[in-house]
């Protein structure tokens, strides 16, 4: 189904001369999970996003679907009992990303260490147990020092006590994102990606009626109007809710910067992603995972204050992913100049979320540590050691919700909240890809409620949880002997088997459609057939509009396969420049926005001292 450069035209037409049940503003994992589950309730929906669908965190992730063991380490239960659930589900409804993946998960007998062997197995089981692992294929279990090591005999000897495999997902985040968005343009969506939200609109009750929006590429401004508004922009949150100038605003957001650096995976062979202590005492655990012929290891957890279009990767980030990594696997010597691609993202947590609220609205609850100062100060006022000013400070402190910040960034929880202003914008913030869909369901059940008893507008129930994405069709127990027969459909039309076995792992049961293209369209510019009618079918059905559209989130070419991007990369902007009748100055300027993500993916100006 169409969903190109002049679907977005003709979206943008529509929303301006629509009235909409449901506008979302923000086409990242979660406003997209929204989309997908409102469509298919036939509300009349829209979703804008300012830059590119997935362009903000929801393409700067782990690339994981799971449930975060480590979270248990801070009681976060609530949050691993949701995503750990969540994994299965999301599996069931888009088959062909989220691959199972067993993560081996080194012990190291150090001080901090976030589990020791006996601490590793009660949490893998429980982890197990909430997600009701029972395929003997995935059960976890635990390894010996030497087993340990002759899976990963890079990694270092020194106080390493063992092991744990349990089960976990790869995933591809930004194809997540863009499957979830068609498959909500399928259902009647009216979605444009560079629109942006400017101002919020109110009625004569002062009720929430829309936005004021801009399209970036025209510098057109219009209305939108909705009966219902939903902000899911992430990390940019608080920025909308600031556009309420109505309502008294405070902020809520605590966003944190996480990096990924890739090499090549001779430079840092592991045979299955890896998880460990950073060994710094910091609470942060690193993942190391191999994707393609690469390695990508991970994250940071910083405090972010600078620009949330534009994270980057600065030499702190390296020496410390690069610090811990060498000491984990000592004959690594990986270098900045071993680094090939990398990207920084920002985690939308929810600063009073010392402890999860998860999915449906705010508990109200507050930290262990706050909680215990409460009951401590107020102890004390009781036996007269502390005054009132005393009891007054340490709420007052919690009221302003910055209570948390004394937080380590890692020890915040990951849980999501959904809150509705008094003049009704909602707003679906934190949580993870992982659980998307979870958080969407809540903020269904509130928005058909709201609909329900405002305006007596009713919809028809939908169990999200078999809800499948674009490309989903696929039976998810039967996933590899079903890419395997789409894939078929390439090889007998003149595909290599790799190149028809990318393209139906990508793209699912839309495979069909994309193989459908051999005959139709040309390989022109250098670009073999496989790539040519792949991206002949991201122009035609993902609103791919530029070349880093492409390489970037719909096929992730940039990061994992470095090697070849080079001499795709021209062919790919002559023909979006056919496609889109682009002039000399947009093919300039496409090409300079390449090199630039390109030079700042494989951290040139770093490199250059
Ligand atoms: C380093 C790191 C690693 C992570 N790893 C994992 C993992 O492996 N697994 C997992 O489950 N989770 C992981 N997470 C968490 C997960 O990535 C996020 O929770 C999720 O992507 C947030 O999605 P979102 O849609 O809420 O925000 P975003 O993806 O940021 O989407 C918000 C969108 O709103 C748009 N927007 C903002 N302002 C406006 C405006 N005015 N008008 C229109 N649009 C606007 C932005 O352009 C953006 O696209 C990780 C996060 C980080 C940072
Ligand atoms: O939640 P964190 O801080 O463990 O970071 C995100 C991971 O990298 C994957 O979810």
């Amino acid at each position: 189904m169409a969903f190109s450069a002049t679907t977005r035209q003709q979206n943008i037409e529509r929303l301006q001369n629509e009235t909409l049940d449901l506008l979302v503003i923000g086409g990242g994992i979660t406003g997209a999970g929204v989309a997908i589950q409102s469509t298919a309730m036939n509300m009349k929906t829209g979703l804008i996003d300012m830059q590119d669908f997935a362009e903000g965190t929801s393409s700067r992730s782990t690339k994981l679907v799971h449930g975060g063991i480590r979270y248990l380490k801070t009681f976060d239960v609530g949050v691993v009992a949701d995503t750990v659930k969540e994994r299965a589900v999301v599996q069931g409804i888009a088959p062909h990303i989220p691959k199972p993946d067993p993560m081996l998960l080194p012990i190291y007998d150090e001080t901090g260490a976030t589990f020791d062997l006996f601490s590793v197995k009660v949490a893998m089981d429980l982890y197990d147990k909430l997600a009701e692992v029972k395929d003997p294929k995935f059960t976890n279990y635990t390894l010996s020092r030497e087993e340990v090591l002759q899976r990963e005999p890079q990694l270092n000897p020194k106080h390493l006590v063992g092991g744990g495999v349990y089960l976990d997902f790869r995933n591809n985040d930004a194809r997540l994102v863009i499957e979830n968005i068609k498959k909500a343009h399928e259902n009647g969506g009216i979605m444009a990606s560079h629109v942006k939200a400017t101002g919020l609109l109110h009625d004569d009750d002062g009720r929430i009626n829309g936005i004021t929006a801009e399209d970036l590429l025209t510098g057109a401004s219009f209305e939108i109007h909705a009966r219902i508004v939903i902000n899911t922009t992430g990390p940019w949150s608080d920025t909308i809710r600031k556009m309420d100038h109505t309502e008294k605003y405070q902020s809520q957001m605590r966003p944190t910067k996480g990096v990924h650096l890739v090499v090549d995976a001779e430079k840092l062979p592991v045979p299955q992603p890896t998880y460990f202590d950073s060994g710094d005492q910091d609470g942060r655990m690193i993942f190391v995972v191999p994707r393609e012929n690469k390695t990508y290891f991970g994250t940071t957890d910083t405090d972010y204050h600078g620009d949330l279009k534009h994270p980057t990767v600065t030499q702190e980030d390296v020496d410390y992913l690069l610090e811990i990594v060498n000491r984990r696997f000592p004959t690594a010597k990986i270098t900045l100049d071993d680094i090939e691609a990398s990207w920084a993202g920002l985690r939308p947590l929810i600063a009073a979320n010392g402890s999860s609220d998860y999915n449906g609205g705010n508990s109200g609850k507050i930290s262990d540590k706050s909680f215990k100062e409460v009951i401590k100060v107020v102890d004390q006022f009781e036996s007269q050691e502390a005054s009132r000013e005393d009891v007054e400070s340490v709420l007052n402190d919690l009221e302003t919700s910055l209570a948390e910040d004394k937080l380590s960034p890692s020890a915040v929880s990951r849980g999501s909240s959904l809150t509705s202003s008094p003049d009704g914008l909602l707003t679906l913030a934190g949580g993870k890809i992982t659980d998307y869909r979870k958080m969407a369901a809540g903020a269904m059940a509130l928005i058909a409620k709201i609909l329900a008893d405002k305006y007596d507008a009713h919809f028809n129930e939908i169990n999200s949880k078999n809800l499948p994405v674009s490309g989903g069709d696929i039976d998810p127990h039967n996933v590899d002997a079903t890419i395997a027969f789409y894939a078929k459909q390439g090889t007998d039309n003149g595909l290599t088997n790799d190149e028809a076995l990318r393209i139906a792992n990508m793209y699912g049961s839309n495979a069909a459609r994309v193989f459908s293209l051999i005959g139709k369209v040309e390989p022109t510019h250098g670009l073999s057939l496989a790539e040519t009618i792949s991206l002949r079918y991201a122009l035609d059905e993902e609103m791919t509009l530029t070349p880093v559209d492409y390489l970037l989130r719909r096929t992730n070419h940039l990061l994992f396969m470095r090697d070849t991007l080079d001499s795709l990369k021209d062919g790919v902007i002559a023909t979006m420049a056919d496609y889109l009748g682009w002039d000399a100055a947009t093919v300039k300027a496409q090409t300079e926005l390449l090199n630039q993500t390109i030079a700042e993916s494989d951290l040139t100006a770093l490199k250059q001292g």
